[in-house]
């Protein structure tokens, strides 16, 4: 592959989404003169806008998708190819993409992101949501639909059951309590009456420009460069776009064809054993299995709680897999247990001048008590700014220390209408019963849940309008003894902040 090199960039880097985009970003200021390639399989680029550091880890941004030709202007050494990667050469440091071109590297970052880790592959009426292709695809079947299954209990699924209107919900989750990667079951008791009670109206309006997948009306490239006129065809629909931002929902509206606004019943401790066409099903002759409601529905679905029960189709909101299939033929790269490519704390994975950063990638440096990998927006930026860095200082025999952003982790969200913000180990993970809870709950207004460790606050959880994130952020990071001041911690008729001055 290498003698077939057209051009050798100093810096390649793979996937448009927040990790890639940011790395290139970073680059291109830390080595203006440097040449750097973005090659990505979608038709749009993410960008990151109204970055706003909340504290000293916990940041807010939007998201915007973008015509590539933007990042380009911004910066004159960078040209991005529209392309898939087919196939990486670590050895001869070259990658071909789907229009069979090849390119050389110095350095490589891989930034390709995850896909939606579906119940079932091919089943027409289960579906994913991963980017804007398949969130209207998803708009577009709900439109016609009178009965949906969501299965899964994270973040996709809080979402969704949220904001779907005009359509029965039946949530199927595995745990005893709903949101189980965000919370524990006393925060879903807090949030259970939201469900029913449904969103407040909202306009509905777009944020931020959407741009469609379609081809460019002036058949224009493909690549967009300030330096070199490289034509690429090898993306369209089917590649695979960036995942959505924060307000995905936002501007769409999730609604059937019922007249009845919301119904959400939460199917508790079950999995999917089976889904079947009305065909499959009366040739099944479970006739044990009446399905649920009766009715005739184009597809139903088995619960091992022996419920089976018809609907238009299925929500599988359960996870992601990293994209790493065209990397890694004929590589040596060592995968972590959820199948991410393993990097070290410079962001390298096991092959020479190959550094991942994203969904993509696993962090297996040994992390601070406080911080864990989640697949969030927050941790991709994080990640492609430190990748960033790393690469530049790498180039220029410079020494880089882990950044700071992983001492602690943290996320800012929104569920059922409700500002979320985790801090540190918020579930006690890995704590086990070495854990003291601390929890202070007003209904429909706020909940607050402090994990101590040894008298230290190791984690929290904040939901609704709180105003505690910097003072417990504070009080995680300097690992303050707070045995003295026992549940005052959460008197609601202290003010916590003067408390700690
Ligand atoms: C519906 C939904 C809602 C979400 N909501 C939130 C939220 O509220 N808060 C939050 O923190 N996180 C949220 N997330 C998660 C968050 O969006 C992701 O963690 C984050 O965007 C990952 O960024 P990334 O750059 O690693 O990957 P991606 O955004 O997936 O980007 C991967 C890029 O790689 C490209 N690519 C893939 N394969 C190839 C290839 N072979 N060749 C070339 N290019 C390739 C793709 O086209 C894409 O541009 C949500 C995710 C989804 C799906
Ligand atoms: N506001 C936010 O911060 C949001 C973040 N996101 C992110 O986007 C990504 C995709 O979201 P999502 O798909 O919800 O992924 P998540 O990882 O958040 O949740 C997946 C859920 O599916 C469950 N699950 C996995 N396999 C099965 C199965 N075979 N049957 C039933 N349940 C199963 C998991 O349970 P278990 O954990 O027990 O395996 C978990 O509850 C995630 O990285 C998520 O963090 C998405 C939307 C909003």
């Amino acid at each position: 592959m290498a003698d077939k090199a057209e051009k050798t960039f100093k810096f390649v880097v793979v996937g448009g989404g927040i990790a890639g985009v940011t790395c290139v970003e970073k680059l291109s200021s830390q080595i203006p003169s440097a040449e750097v390639a973005l090659i990505t399989a979608g038709p749009h680029i993410k960008a990151v806008t109204n970055f706003k550091q909340v504290s000293k880890t916990l940041e807010e941004f939007e998201i915007e998708e973008r015509p590539s030709s933007v990042l380009v202007q911004t910066f004159p050494n960078l040209t991005v190819i529209h392309s898939a990667v087919k196939s990486l050469n670590t050895t001869s440091h070259c990658i071909e993409t789907a229009d069979g071109r090849v390119y050389g590297y110095e350095k490589l970052c891989i930034c390709s992101g995850g896909r939606p880790k579906l119940l079932t592959q091919d089943n027409p009426y289960v579906l994913g949501i991963r980017d804007t292709d398949s969130a209207q695809e998803f708009q577009k079947r709900l439109s016609k639909a009178r009965r949906i299954v969501v299965v899964g209990n994270g973040g996709i699924a809080l979402e969704l059951v949220y904001e779907v209107e005009g359509c029965e919900v039946i949530w199927a989750i595995k745990d005893k309590a709903i949101g189980n990667t965000f919370f524990d079951a006393g925060a879903a008791q807090f949030l259970i009456p939201s469900l029913d009670a449904g969103r407040p109206e909202r306009l509905v309006q777009c944020k931020r420009p959407r741009y469609t997948t379609e081809e460019p009306a002036d058949g224009a490239s493909h690549i967009y460069t300030a330096q070199a006129d490289l034509r690429g065809n090898g993306t369209g629909p089917t590649e695979p776009g960036s995942a959505l931002g924060p307000d995905w929902h936002e501007g769409i509206a999730f609604r059937g064809v019922e007249e009845v606004s919301r119904r959400v019943s939460v199917e508790y401790q079950c999995e999917v054993e089976k889904i079947l066409t009305s065909e499959e099903l009366l040739s099944s002759q479970q006739q044990t299995n009446t399905p649920e409601n009766g009715g005739s529905w184009p597809v139903y679905v088995q619960l091992t709680n022996g419920k089976t029960i018809g609907c238009d189709f299925v929500v599988s909101a359960t996870g992601v897999v990293p994209n790493t299939e065209p990397f890694l033929h004929g590589n040596n790269f060592l995968l972590a247990e959820d199948a991410g490519l393993r990097v070290d704390d410079q962001m390298m994975t096991s092959e020479p001048d190959v550094y991942a950063a994203g969904d993509v990638c696993t962090a297996c440096w040994e992390h601070s008590s406080l911080w864990q990998q989640m697949r969030l927006w927050t941790q991709a930026r994080q990640m492609g700014w430190y990748v960033g860095r790393c690469m530049a200082a790498h180039v220029l025999s410079e020494p880089v220390e882990l950044d700071f952003c992983f001492e602690l982790f943290s996320h800012i969200t929104k569920f059922f209408n409700y500002k979320v913000v985790l801090l540190g180990k918020f579930n006690g993970q890995g704590l086990g019963s070495n854990q003291e809870l601390l929890v202070r709950c007003t209904k429909g207004q706020e909940y607050v849940k402090v994990v101590l460790h040894g008298g230290r606050m190791v984690g929290a959880v904040l939901i609704g309008e709180t105003d505690l994130e910097e003072t417990f952020e504070n009080l995680i990071l300097n690992q303050m003894d707070l045995t003295p001041y026992g549940e005052d911690l959460l008197n609601p008729n202290i003010d916590i902040e003067d408390y700690f001055d």
